[in-house]
């Protein structure tokens, strides 16, 4: 009865607030002072509030089937339905939800013929809490990767998005960003970390704050640029502080950890770190609990973590500039956003939102652009990316008064470009001067198809503009050059 009014209490609490993790865990124990303490350590230590409870054995096979239960801790000695005859039917009939047993019997033999049976883990009730704990989130951990493993793998076969409207302001018809949101939609859940990573103004701030609207998370979104800070700024910026923590600490501040709680966390400039602070980031992350300046309490954090850079995380920590183990921990889920440059086909795209963004800012109409400007964007290399692009186009906009649209800002900015436009590492295309023996004239013509096809990254009616003729004549001479290939 005291254990029904308790779940009761606790189960009003917890639907105000997000559920770690997204599936639920079961624990089963005819013990109910078991099942409470159990309870009390999973949540308290391990952040772990998405629980359900069964006391009577012969009902665990029908609450699996009714709730979205993930996890399930089984006691092995209980009346009715023992321990052992559940595993053996939760293996047959649920392979996907993994099982940990919680037994009072201290036996090798036992707990070897459980993991035979199918079971993830073997504890034995007198375990250190603490073991037990990293046991369990260890097994959540697993789960959740297959689950996201298991969506990931639906969506890449369909190529859905299941509620596109939340990338709709992050304008691209690029195939590398859609694969981008699908990943983003199959780890929406997790509560695990996400790197962004991609050079500076490809976009790593629109895709933390899709992370975060995809999340369904009903806490805020907060952002906290860190480089630039030091220790104890970051410190005390993330963690808050008591009254009196240090002189001029004449009021008790709640860092950002706390102002995120139940939404997510985004530390922008995450590679520009000092170690020190990394430290401190690391210890969060890895047991989920922080001390605010100036307090011996813990505090737990309740939000997601997100963090970008535009740095080369891998390099950095080759370099012994970034550690390790907080680089494996925010790498679990990883995003690359990118370039520009390697994504051409977003130009004409984004040149058409950009003026229209800045016709409406600005109160201007939107102009005319001459046929010539969406072929100089295609040959320049954007180093500042689509915030480059932005800001030539509202720089062009303000000092545009006429019907059609200045080039003069563009060619400014194409004629600074030093570099010929070649992607990196790449064979650097040099037609006839390496050539002993000249092409054909013929052949010159599909020489350029095939390198303005390169340079438009198959985009043909880029491509098509490149060469300045039309894309169904592209069309035709790329199916010829095919057909030639082929005979070849
Ligand atoms: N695909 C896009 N569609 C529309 N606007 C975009 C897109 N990508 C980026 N932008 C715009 O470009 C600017 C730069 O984007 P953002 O700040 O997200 O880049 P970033 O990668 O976080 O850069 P940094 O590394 O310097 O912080 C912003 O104004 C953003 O709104």
């Amino acid at each position: 009865m005291l254990l029904c009014f308790y779940l009761q209490l606790r189960n009003q609490a917890v639907s105000n607030r997000n559920l770690y993790p997204n599936f639920g865990v079961l624990l089963v124990d005819d013990e109910p002072a078991f099942l409470r303490s159990l309870s009390i350590a999973l949540e308290r230590r391990g952040g772990i509030n998405h629980i359900y409870h069964s006391e009577d054995s012969r009902n665990v096979m029908a609450l699996l089937a009714q709730e979205p239960i993930g996890l399930v801790l089984l006691d092995l000695t209980m009346p009715h339905l023992s321990g052992e005859t559940l595993l053996k039917q939760i293996v047959e009939e649920y392979p996907d939800i993994a099982v940990i047993i919680v037994s009072g019997l201290n036996q090798l033999e036992t707990a070897v013929n459980c993991i035979r049976l199918g079971a993830y883990d073997y504890f034995v009730k007198t375990s250190e809490e603490e073991r037990l704990i990293g046991g369990i989130s260890r097994a959540i951990a697993s789960q959740e990767m297959r689950l996201e493993n298991q969506e990931m793998r639906k969506r890449f076969l369909n190529d859905t998005l299941e509620r596109p409207e939340i990338f709709a302001n992050i304008i691209t018809q690029d195939k590398g960003m859609r694969s981008v949101f699908q990943y983003l939609e199959a780890i929406s859940a997790s509560s695990q970390p996400v790197l962004i990573c991609g050079e500076s103004g490809v976009g790593k701030e629109l895709i933390a704050n899709a992370i975060h609207t995809l999340s369904n998370r009903n806490g805020p979104l907060v952002c906290v640029n860190v480089a630039g800070l030091d220790d104890n700024v970051f410190a005390d910026t993330l963690f808050g502080h008591n009254k009196g923590a240090f002189t001029g600490a004449d009021k008790a501040r709640a860092g950002m950890v706390e102002q995120a709680a139940g939404g997510t966390l985004f530390l922008d400039e995450i590679g520009d770190l000092s170690l020190v602070s990394q430290v401190k980031l690391l210890r969060l992350l890895q047991e989920g609990e922080y001390y605010p300046l100036g307090s011996d309490k813990p505090k737990r954090i309740r939000a997601r973590v997100v963090v970008a850079t535009h740095h080369e995380l891998a390099k950095k920590q080759q370099a012994g500039e970034f550690r390790k183990d907080l680089y494996y921990r925010l790498r679990i889920h990883q995003v690359e956003v990118p370039p520009l440059r390697r994504r051409k086909g977003d130009i004409p795209l984004l040149l058409e939102h950009f003026l229209a963004e800045a016709a409406a800012e600005l109160a201007k109409n939107i102009p005319t652009i001459s046929k010539e400007l969406p072929i100089l964007l295609a040959n320049y290399e954007f180093p500042g990316n689509i915030r480059e692009l932005r800001a030539l186009v509202f720089d062009a906009m303000s000092q545009h008064k006429s019907r059609m649209l200045s080039m003069e800002v563009f060619r400014r900015a194409l004629g600074q470009q030093e570099a010929p436009l070649v992607e990196e590492n790449e064979h650097t295309f040099a037609p006839f001067s390496q050539m002993r023996i000249l092409p054909k004239l013929n052949e010159v013509g599909d020489i350029l198809v095939i390198e303005a096809m390169h340079r438009a990254q198959d985009n043909q009616s880029l491509a098509a503009r490149l060469l300045g003729i039309s894309q169904p004549a592209l069309s035709k001479r790329l199916k010829k050059l095919e057909a030639n290939r082929s005979v070849e």
